[in-house]
């Protein structure tokens, strides 16, 4: 259908554009004024992102909107939007490299794609990087010869495998590993060096255009005070840390990743036995259903054997799922029964237990509904 127009709805549309355009400019200020503030943090190792500086803004913002009569959301809105360009941009620039005496750092698995974002991260940040991929054993002593730090970053059914093959490092060398999870690689790496040991997980995949706001899980090796100049590095990435046992964090995994994983893939396997048209599931779908279906639609993107591994690797991924089996059976006994009050009971009682957080994710979940809908087209 052809959109309408008449010649009073054009002249307001050129004076919309006029001022769309003079957004623009002031965007592109405000760029060039974020560029100035990384380059000073650059040289003065000032992490990119400052939640307070960023919390008082959007306050301020939001009560001087709210005195115009525009809506304090949209402002904040387009400043988070702003804020984020403003990260990749600082990403740019470079960091402090908060170590200047460090060894090189080896990537043991630099060439897969978490490895590369690390290996651009310290080469952004003044290091000297090695690669050590599948084929560059032979070649192996050689690069971790003066090595610094040696960052294990290869699926995790290989890990315990690579941490065991690598040739004896400096004693003051700091070995550390990426994997998601955290309890065998830690042992494993401790079994193998004498050395500073750390075990990171990056909550977050490789695809992010910046670390700002993302946040990784530090499980504490050994030697704490030979590795703190990596957490304020990390910190100076943009990234937050979150301390905790290797056991607490494989604990958090099984619920946050293998079990949604696999439940996501379970409900994947049974749209395709469905048949299901997904095509036409879209036509039919609400904000929230489109939403879901993109998070479960996205696992099918990637690697398989990512998903294995993460959902395989965890010791009692099998208990879990069960459990979880046992739950839906229970669930259905009450459809089997017709049990309107009791579903109305059990939910009820899961939303006491949600407390709080089921309305803070309602108002969350709100604003994602509408982003999404705002990238609809057609
Ligand atoms: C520009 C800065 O860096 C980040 C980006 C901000 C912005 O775009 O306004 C604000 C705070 C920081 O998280 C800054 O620190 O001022």
């Amino acid at each position: 259908m052809a959109e309408q127009s008449s010649r009073a709805l054009d002249a307001l549309r050129d004076k919309i554009d006029v001022v769309d355009k003079e957004l623009l400019q002031l965007l592109r200020r405000r760029l060039d004024l974020v560029a100035e503030v990384g380059a000073i943090k650059h040289k003065e190792g000032v992490p990119i992102y400052a939640p307070k500086r960023e919390a008082s803004m959007l306050a301020k913002r939001r009560t001087e909107a709210e005195a115009m009569g525009v809506n304090p959301q949209l402002i904040e809105d387009l400043l988070r939007r702003m804020m984020r360009e403003s990260y990749a941009s600082e990403n740019d620039v470079g960091f402090k490299r908060v170590n200047p005496d460090l060894g090189p750092v080896v990537i043991v698995g630099g060439a897969g794609k978490l490895g590369g974002l690390f290996a651009q991260l310290f080469t952004l940040s003044g290091y000297e990087v090695r690669i050590l991929d599948q084929d560059d054993w032979d070649n192996a002593d050689a690069l971790l010869k003066d090595a610094g730090a040696v960052v294990v970053s290869v699926p995790i059914e290989r890990t315990e495998a690579v941490i065991q093959r690598l040739p004896q490092l400096n004693p003051d060398c700091l070995l550390l590993d990426l994997t998601s999870i955290k309890q065998a690689p830690l042992a494993a790496m401790l079994k193998a060096h004498p050395g500073p040991v750390l075990g990171l997980h990056p909550m977050f995949g490789p695809d992010v255009a910046s670390l700002a706001k993302q946040v990784v899980v530090v499980c504490h090796g050994r030697d704490e005070a030979a590795y703190q100049w990596l957490l304020q590095q990390i910190q100076i990435w943009g990234a937050r840390l979150h301390e905790a046992t290797a056991s607490e964090h494989d604990q958090a995994m099984q619920l946050v990743q293998a079990m949604r994983h696999f439940t996501a893939f379970v409900y994947g396997l049974h749209l395709k036995r469905e048949h299901a048209d997904i095509e036409q599931l879209l036509q039919f779908s609400s904000p929230i259903y489109r939403l879901e279906l993109a998070m479960v639609g996205r696992l099918f993107a990637q690697d398989p054997s990512l998903y294995a591994d993460i959902i395989f690797a965890q010791p009692d991924a099998l208990a879990r799922a069960r459990h979880y089996l046992a739950r839906y059976q229970e669930a259905l006994a009450l459809l089997e029964a017709g049990d309107k009050a009791g579903f109305c009971a059990q939910f009820a009682d899961v939303a006491e237990w949600f407390g709080d957080f089921a309305q803070q994710f309602r108002n969350e979940s709100a604003n994602m509904l509408m982003v999404a809908n705002d990238s609809r087209s057609g």
